[in-house]
C-alpha cells in the first residue's frame, strides 16, 4: 500500500449487498469515477441484464462479465460496483487483486433478501424460492468474497450513509498508518 486512498476501489459481495447504491456514492465523496459492471454490459448491448441471460444464458454473461473486468481494471482512479457473480471465475478474482482495493460489503441472508425479493432485474432470483437461493449463494460465494477481500464492511441493517462512512474511515485510517 502507498500510503494514499487506494487509487481504484472494486466494490463485491451479493445481489443486495449494495455494490451499485454505495459505490456511486463513494466516487463522488471521494472524486473518483464510478462504473457498474452491469450498467456497461447494458450500455454496450443495449439490452438489460436478464435479456442476456435469455439469449446468452448464465455462460455468456460470465464471458462479458471477465471482459469487463478486464477492461475496467485498466482504468485510473475509479469506484468499481462489480456483480454479485464476479468473483466466481478465479481469472476475476486475480484481476480485481491486481488492479484495485477490493472491499467486501457483507450483509446476512434476510437483509439480503428484504433488499431483493420483488426485483425483477436479477435472473438468477426469478422464479426461485428466493431465500433458499440466497442462503446457497452465501455458502458458495462467501468464502471467495472474504478470500479476495482488503476490506470487509458488515453492512448489517445500517442505512447507506453508515456504511459509507465506515468505509471512508477505513481508507482514512490506511492513509495515516501508511504515511511515513
Ligand atoms: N444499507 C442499505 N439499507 C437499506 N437498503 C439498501 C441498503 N443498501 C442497498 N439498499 C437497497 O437494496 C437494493 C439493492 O441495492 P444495490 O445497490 O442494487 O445492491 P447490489 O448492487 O449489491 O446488488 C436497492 O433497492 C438499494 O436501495
Ligand atoms: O450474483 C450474481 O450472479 C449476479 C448479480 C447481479 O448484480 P448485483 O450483485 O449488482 O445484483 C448481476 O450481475 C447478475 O444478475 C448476476
Ligand atoms: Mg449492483
Amino acid at each position: 500500500m502507498s500510503g494514499r486512498i487506494p487509487n481504484n476501489i472494486f466494490l463485491i459481495g451479493l445481489m443486495g449487498a449494495g455494490k451499485t447504491t454505495v459505490g456511486k456514492l463513494i466516487a463522488k465523496n471521494l472524486g473518483k469515477t464510478f462504473y457498474d459492471t452491469d450498467h456497461v454490459i447494458e450500455q454496450r448491448t443495449g439490452v438489460k441484464i436478464p435479456t442476456i441471460f435469455e439469449l446468452e444464458g448464465e455462460e455468456g454473461f460470465r464471458k462479458r462479465e471477465t471482459a469487463m473486468l478486464e477492461e475496467l481494471g485498466q482504468q485510473d482512479n475509479i469506484v468499481l460496483a462489480t456483480g454479485g457473480g464476479a468473483i466466481i471465475a478465479p481469472e476475476n478474482r486475480v484481476l480485481l487483486k491486481q488492479y484495485g482495493y477490493v472491499i467486501y460489503l457483507r450483509a446476512n441472508v434476510n437483509e439480503l433478501y428484504l433488499r431483493t425479493r420483488n426485483d425483477k432485474n436479477r435472473p438468477l432470483l426469478q422464479n426461485v424460492d428466493v431465500k433458499a437461493k440466497l442462503e446457497q449463494l452465501f455458502h458458495a460465494r462467501n468464502p471467495l468474497y472474504t478470500e479476495t477481500a482488503d476490506l470487509i464492511v458488515d453492512t448489517g441493517h445500517q442505512p447507506v450513509a453508515v456504511i459509507i462512512q465506515k468505509i471512508e474511515s477505513a481508507l482514512q485510517a490506511l492513509e495515516s498508518t501508511c504515511k511515513p
